[in-house]
Formats: C-alpha cells, sequence, structure tokens
C-alpha cells in the first residue's frame, strides 16, 4: 500500500507534539502534506480524513490525553484511513496516555499503524529547574524520521489494510482516574509587561484578558500548558507550582522514546 498524502492533526501549546509530527512526516517522504493544527481551535464542524495517511500527536497531561486535545479531536472522522497516534511526555511517565489516544482514534474510524511516545520538555520545567528541557532534540527527532520510515515499510507490505494485526500499546483500559484540577494560573509581573497581548493570541483556551488592574488569567478555563510563561518576550509570566522542584528531583534522568510497531 502507498500514501502520496500526508496529514498531520495536532495540539501542542509548547510545541514538542508538532516539531515531532512534523518529523515523522519527513520520514513519510510524502508527495504532498497538509496540517490541522487543534491548538487554538476547535474545528467548526466535523472533519472527515480519507485517503490520507494521518500522524496525530497530543501532549499528556496527568498521565491522560490533554483533555482540550480529546474534545478537538472528536471533531475528526475518517473511514479507515492509517494512523500514527503519538503522545508527547514530561520525562514522567504517559501512563495510560498512549493507549486512551490509539483508543479514540479507533473510535473515529482511522486504523492505528504504528505509535510512539516521545519526550518533550516539560511545561513546567524553568532555567533553574529543568525537566526534559530542550527536547525533544536531534536524537529524537531522527528517532521519529525513522518511525516513519519505518510505517512506509510497513504499509508497503500490506495488501490492504485488514491485513494488519491491532496494535498493542503500553497502558490500561479503565484509564487512570483524573486528579482533581486545582484551580491556578501563569502570574504576570505588571512591570516588565508591556501588554503586547501575545499571551493573549497564543493561549489555546482563551484564559487570558486584560483589565484595568492588568493581564487576567482565567484560573477556571487555564489548562496550565505554560504556553504563555515559555514565550512571553518579556518574561513577564510565571507559573509557580511545587510540582516544578518534585519532577525537577525525581525524573531527571534521560528517558527515551518508546515505540510500538
Ligand atoms: C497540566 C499538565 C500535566 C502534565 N502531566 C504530565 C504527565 O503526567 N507526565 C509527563 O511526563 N509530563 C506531563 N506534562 C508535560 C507535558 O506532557 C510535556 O511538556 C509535553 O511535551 C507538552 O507538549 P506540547 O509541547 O506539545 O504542548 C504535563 C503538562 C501539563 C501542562
Amino acid at each position: 500500500m502507498h500514501y502520496n498524502r500526508v496529514h498531520l492533526i495536532y495540539f501542542s501549546p509548547t510545541h514538542t507534539s508538532a516539531k515531532i509530527a512534523y518529523a515523522i512526516a519527513e520520514g513519510l517522504d510524502a508527495v504532498t502534506f497538509s496540517e490541522s493544527d487543534i491548538t487554538h481551535e476547535t474545528p467548526d464542524k466535523i472533519e472527515n480524513v480519507e485517503e490520507e495517511l494521518t500522524i496525530i500527536a497530543v501532549p499528556v497531561y496527568g498521565g491522560r490525553v490533554a483533555e482540550t486535545a480529546i474534545e478537538r479531536l472528536r471533531m475528526f472522522r475518517s473511514n479507515q484511513a492509517p494512523v500514527i497516534p503519538v503522545v508527547l511526555y514530561g520525562n514522567r511517565d504517559y501512563e495510560d496516555a498512549l493507549k486512551e489516544l490509539c483508543d479514540l482514534v479507533t473510535e473515529l474510524g482511522f486504523i492505528p499503524v504504528m505509535a510512539g511516545a516521545f519526550i518533550g520538555e516539560h511545561s513546567f520545567s524553568r532555567k533553574d529547574m529543568p525537566i526534559a528541557a530542550g527536547r525533544p532534540d536531534d536524537m529524537d527527532i531522527q528517532k521519529a524520521m525513522t518511525l516513519g520510515k519505518d510505517v512506509l515499510k510497513k504499509l508497503s507490505s500490506l495488501r490492504s489494510l485488514e491485513d494488519i494485526t491491532p496494535l498493542q500499546v503500553k497502558g490500561n483500559f479503565p484509564y487512570k482516574i483524573k486528579g482533581a484540577s486545582t484551580p491556578q494560573a501563569p502570574v504576570t509581573d505588571e512591570e516588565l509587561c508591556t501588554q503586547c497581548e501575545y499571551c493573549i493570541e497564543i493561549c489555546p483556551t482563551d484564559a487570558i484578558s486584560i483589565l484595568d488592574t492588568g493581564m487576567f488569567s482565567n484560573p477556571e478555563r487555564c489548562i496550565k500548558c505554560c504556553a504563555c510563561v515559555k514565550e512571553c518576550p518579556e518574561g513577564a509570566r510565571t507559573f509557580d507550582t511545587p510540582y516544578t522542584a518534585m519532577l525537577h528531583k525525581n525524573f531527571s534522568a534521560r528517558k527515551e522514546p518508546e515505540l510500538f510497531i
């Protein structure tokens, strides 16, 4: 089987999922490729993906697929397009996230061909307490490209997608129960903030607005992705959580991507 068209779908507030999706696509050597970046908005109608080899990449939040990504992915359908489901996690663990993603895309009509769990710099990583800083790095990107090449080989050895044996990935069902979300959000140092509104532009859940008193992050809407912290041009945004020190202390030893073929 051969596919000329590749379609990327990703939710990626701090870009690590997107980077891996692109690297896999490079390995696939497609003639044409298109993308659905669902980081900032939910598709306004159901989108059908047909005849396209698809890569779906999303981050792990609390050992599960980020909830906003799940909501947005539910707007896609396929009639048996092959898919490469991928999760990015911050060097702690991805627990049930890859299984949850594989189950979801199967329910939506895709057929998982191969899957992967890659490591991305943790959203809560800071310069003084790094957690997987700089990941994915060159080695990760190479591994992602190789995954793309392996998918091509696997597909070319098949006469029909019906010949694919159901993909087994790490993870359990019932999935890990989600912990209660603490209503907390990054804060702004008003001395540094120039009110350029870039944080408002890049926030995936429209959680930030300007009030008379300065920038306001609505803790009920904020998903703590920390895109605004990492990308504020003035370094005016911080997210203070005890998880940063705990993760830095316990999960600094390098983990490697895991592939399911
Ligand atoms: C709310 C939240 C929960 C997270 N939970 C986990 C986790 O359970 N395990 C882990 O290793 N990383 C966890 N992370 C880190 C992200 O999975 C990681 O930074 C990922 O690379 C972000 O993807 P993105 O760059 O595409 O946004 C979490 C991040 C956030 C914001």
